[in-house]
């Protein structure tokens, strides 16, 4: 990691966790021009479940060609603008190794907007993984007003399918969540019972995402407009060992 990259995280960790709220010597009468809002929005799941794939087809618009395991986090963003206000997400694309996440996870979970839970449709152990994700969450006091949702990914490998759409929903209904069936890879492919019918979910995922924290957030300073950032990421040393549910309006 160069020296710029740890600057550029030091800054990205400062926005979001000065994005609390106006410093209280404002006024209305003085407040500054709107500000670009910031929402941190951390993908978590095992390993290879497709958390890069995803995170990165939002904030590219395509899948990558090879990834390999994060090592620590990679921080994905993307501006958007919903309703003439321009909002940045900011994916925190979170290791699933527990070798590679260790001194990160508090980082992880300080002001966090949402969380994506992700598992993948193909492997049964990641899905039985999910209730220690939700424990890690809880430990790190992720209240209940933090909006969750759940993600089945690389739907389009059908013939190997282990998770039926039943059994997902049925944990995502214990747990009040949303379940959204996807691809990273083949953005077309239609999920199950779950999912939205939109020709492409993953981009209805992460806007569902933002359009919940939107709703949910009064206007908060950030910093301000500007072009999105690029990909940045923080690595640990590899020597190392390392409320009730809410809808998705958009089904
Ligand atoms: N067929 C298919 N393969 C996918 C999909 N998403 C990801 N993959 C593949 O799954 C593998 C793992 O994807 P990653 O995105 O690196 O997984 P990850 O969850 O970020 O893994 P860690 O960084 O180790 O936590 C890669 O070989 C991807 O190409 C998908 O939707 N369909």
């Amino acid at each position: 990691m160069t020296r710029n990259n740890k600057a550029n995280i030091a800054n990205d960790m400062a926005e979001v966790e000065s994005s609390a709220g106006f410093p209280s010597s404002l006024t209305s009468a003085t407040l500054p021009p709107p500000r670009t809002r910031i929402f941190k929005i951390i993908v978590i799941g095992d390993s290879g479940v497709g958390k890069t794939c995803l995170t990165y087809r939002f904030c590219a618009g395509k899948f990558p060609e090879k990834t390999e395991a994060t090592i620590g986090v990679d921080f994905r963003e993307r501006l958007i603008d919903i309703d003439g206000e321009k909002i940045k997400i900011q994916l925190w694309d979170t290791a699933g190794q527990e070798r590679f996440r260790k001194s990160m996870v508090q980082h992880y979970y300080r002001n966090v907007h949402a969380v994506v839970f992700v598992y993948d449709v193909t492997s049964a152990t990641s899905f039985r993984s999910l209730p220690a994700w939700i424990e890690e969450c809880k430990q790190h006091s992720l209240g209940t007003e933090v909006p969750r949702i759940l993600v089945g990914n690389k739907c389009d490998l059908r013939e190997s399918v282990q998770v039926s759409t039943d059994v997902a929903q049925q944990f995502a209904d214990s747990h009040s969540m949303p379940l959204f069936e996807t691809s990273a890879k083949s953005p077309s492919s239609q999920g199950g019972g779950g999912s939205c019918s939109s020709s492409d979910h993953v981009e209805a995922i992460f806007m569902t995402v933002t359009h919940k924290l939107k709703s949910q957030k009064p206007l908060m300073l950030s910093q301000p407009s500007g072009t999105v950032a690029g990909g940045v990421t923080i690595h640990l040393d590899r020597g190392r060992d390392g409320a009730r549910g809410w809808a998705c309006s958009s089904c």
